[in-house]
């Protein structure tokens, strides 16, 4: 590997432009005037730790006309991320040792950023036997992260057992908190918009019930929890009782919630159909309140392709899930770093380091300092772009932020002092 400088970033966009020296994949030296065998004039871009997403579905095994572990990676590296977390419900579920290597090998082929399978918690997510935990976190992929994503563990019996065996593993359990019977037949967040529209209501409560459940039960158990794509105002205050009385509960909000509402919908395209749905601009805004106060401690995307077929059809037919990977930083940066509510050390604390911790990686979200690893994410903060998803390196193109112009181009991802994306292009 050829030693490497990176011309005139601003790590955490804080001071005066330094140039960052990269040998064998670390960062050798920080400093002005700086000089190696391959530049990169990075043009006073803000420096941050590569982002870690804890949820994304890359759609391998079985919906590979949708995203594959290497479609899904190339996105993820154009987008920052220098590793992914990939969701278990694929076709067969990521329920035994055999899938989640495959996945994991995948992700080393492909070799654009760490993929890390979560394993499921049930059985083919049907909810009624634990998969087998141990076998998965022993495997090659040395899985830390549990969920059934896309369904809810709501039997309260299988989620403090479940519970049990991940505290024993020092692995969490990712909670998609829908109490079922609250949410059948659901098309839309209930309240005056889906009234109006005629769309059978999705509930706050049905979130906030189960995420209240599982604090409860991760406290009497002593485990960790994480709860996925946090979407109302009352989740957020239950998160906040729970912390301040020391439950070991983290949280993920989607850059979806924190941009978009349920005003959205009057057109029932579907492209904004997603679960948990676009809640209420109070939602919104809480959301990103609480982004801010480190209620909810991380970004996460629920990068979710769908194939056109299973979008460009009546609102109720419709599968839920928007893109999220190329968009991310950008949806960050307008809702939280414009407003004044995060500055860049802040976006490294939501989108690296927690997620990071809470996946247990301990390569990614480290300082940008000399000695530790090369794996970076450079970022435009003055750059405006427009929103194209047939453009995007992913297969399905249903963004729902299609035609915006939004702030922040990540304009080069390095992992291990690798380039992984540079200008727009992989690699
Ligand atoms: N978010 C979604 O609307 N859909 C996800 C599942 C999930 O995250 O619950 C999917 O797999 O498509
Ligand atoms: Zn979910
Ligand atoms: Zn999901």
């Amino acid at each position: 590997m050829t030693s490497l400088v990176i011309k005139g970033v601003r790590p955490y966009g804080e001071g005066d432009p330094v140039d960052i020296r990269v040998e064998h994949g670390v960062i050798a030296e920080i400093g002005a005037g700086l000089s190696a065998q391959e530049t990169f004039d990075a043009r006073g871009a803000v420096a941050l730790p590569g982002f870690v997403d804890l949820h994304t579905h890359l759609r391998e095994p079985g919906r590979e006309d949708t995203e594959t572990v290497e479609t899904g990676s190339r996105a993820a590296a154009l987008g920052g991320y220098t590793a992914v977390f990939a969701m278990a419900n694929t076709d067969p579920v990521a329920d035994n040792a055999v899938v989640v290597e495959h996945v994991w090998r995948r992700g080393r082929e492909v070799g654009l950023v760490d993929v890390h399978p979560i394993g499921a918690v049930t059985v083919g997510l049907n909810g009624e036997k634990l998969a087998e935990l141990g076998t998965m976190a022993a495997s090659q992929a040395g899985v830390r992260v549990f969920s059934d994503d896309g369904m809810c563990v709501a039997d309260p019996l299988i989620m403090r057992r479940a519970l049990e065996y991940t505290k024993a593993l020092d692995a969490v359990i990712a909670q998609h908190a829908e109490e079922p019977r609250l949410t059948v037949g659901a098309q839309a967040h209930e309240g005056e918009t889906a009234a109006r529209l005629g769309l059978a209501g999705w509930p706050s409560v049905a979130e906030e019930a189960i995420v209240a459940r599982d604090c409860l039960l991760a406290r009497h158990v002593g485990a960790r929890l994480h709860v996925c794509h946090v979407s109302t105002a009352g989740t957020v205050d239950v998160l906040r009782w729970a912390k301040e009385r020391g439950t070991e509960v983290t949280a993920e909000v989607t850059p979806h919630h924190l941009l978009l509402d349920d005003s959205r919908l009057g057109g029932y395209d579907p492209v904004n159909k997603v679960n948990p749905p676009l809640r209420e601009r109070t939602d919104a805004a809480a959301l990103r309140q609480a982004l801010a106060d480190g209620v909810v401690d991380c970004v996460a995307t629920d990068h979710a392709p769908h194939a056109a077929q299973d979008k460009d059809c009546e609102w109720s037919a419709a599968r839920p899930g928007m893109l999220g990977l190329q968009t991310a930083l950008s949806v960050v940066v307008r809702t939280m770093v414009e407003p004044g509510l995060l500055d860049w050390r802040g976006v490294a604390r939501v989108m690296s380091e927690r997620p990071a911790e809470i996946g247990g990686l301990v390569e990614h979200g480290r300082p940008i300092a000399v000695g530790e690893p090369a794996t970076l994410a450079l970022v435009d903060p003055d750059a405006t772009w427009t929103v194209r998803g047939a453009d995007f390196a992913s297969i399905a193109a249903n963004t729902p932020f299609e035609g915006m112009e939004l702030p922040g181009q990540v304009v080069a991802t390095l992992l291990r002092g690798r380039f992984t994306a540079r200008d727009g292009k992989v690699g």
